[in-house]
């Protein structure tokens, strides 16, 4: 197994998540700003949690179709973020728009069910600094990702894209390494597996997910 995975731990709520991640090897840290997400973070709260995250820890900012008032907002309130994850339909223009209006990088979320759904990786492609493949939400539901769905990773199997990529969706412990094994992936993204409710991370198994990925 890969000893150089960078691990990202989504959707953190509690100051003590930051260090539980770090500790584990983590590398990478996401905080959620969408109201309908029980990990979703006020502002306040986001500043305070990313003020004293060392060097070279990537903070990551979740959004779902966030228009420019809402971004504006964001990063004046919490100028400590290194990158903008977008989990909505933005288009690849509006990726685009968003990287040269704020200078960040991007990382553009995509949800796979099938094939057919890989097309639309290499739409964002040349726009997005980075991609993260995720499994399709299902119609009905409340959340575009943090779902602990996982897709078929057989899918992306042998698959290559000219930019970065993040594997996520139903992640844990228990087939971090199976899902490493099978797609490639050098980067791998958890939430939800690493929680004992909605919203709650667990030092626990954000241990035993990074064990189980750096291994
Ligand atoms: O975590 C959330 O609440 C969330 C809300 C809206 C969009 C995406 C969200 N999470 C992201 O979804 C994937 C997979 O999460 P999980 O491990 O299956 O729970 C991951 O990228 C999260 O960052």
């Amino acid at each position: 197994m890969p000893e150089n995975v960078n691990v990202k731990i989504c959707g953190l709520t509690d100051p003590a998540d930051v260090p539980a991640a770090l500790l584990a090897g983590a590398r990478t840290l996401g905080f959620v700003f969408f109201e309908k997400s029980p990990r979703h973070l006020s502002l306040d709260a986001a500043a305070h949690m990313t003020e004293a995250v060392p060097e070279g820890i990537c903070k990551v900012a979740l959004t779902v179709n966030a228009d420019d008032a809402a971004l504006d907002t964001l990063l004046a309130a919490v100028p400590f973020l290194d990158m903008l994850q977008l989990h909505g339909s933005e288009s690849p223009a509006r990726v685009a728009e968003v990287k040269a209006r704020y200078g960040l990088p991007v990382m553009k979320a995509v949800g796979v069910a099938d094939r057919g759904d890989l097309a639309l990786l290499n739409d964002y492609v040349t726009v997005a600094d980075q991609l993260l493949i995720d499994a399709k939400p299902p119609k009905d539901a409340v959340l575009p990702g943090g779902n602990g769905l996982a897709f078929d990773w057989r899918l992306i199997a042998g698959r290559r894209w000219p930019k970065p990529w993040m594997l996520a969706g139903g992640l844990t412990a228990e087939n971090v390494g199976e899902a490493i094994a099978l797609t490639g992936a050098r980067q791998v993204d958890v939430s939800s597996g690493v929680e004992s409710a909605p919203g709650v991370k667990d030092a626990s198994l954000i241990n035993a997910f990074c064990a189980a990925a750096l291994t």
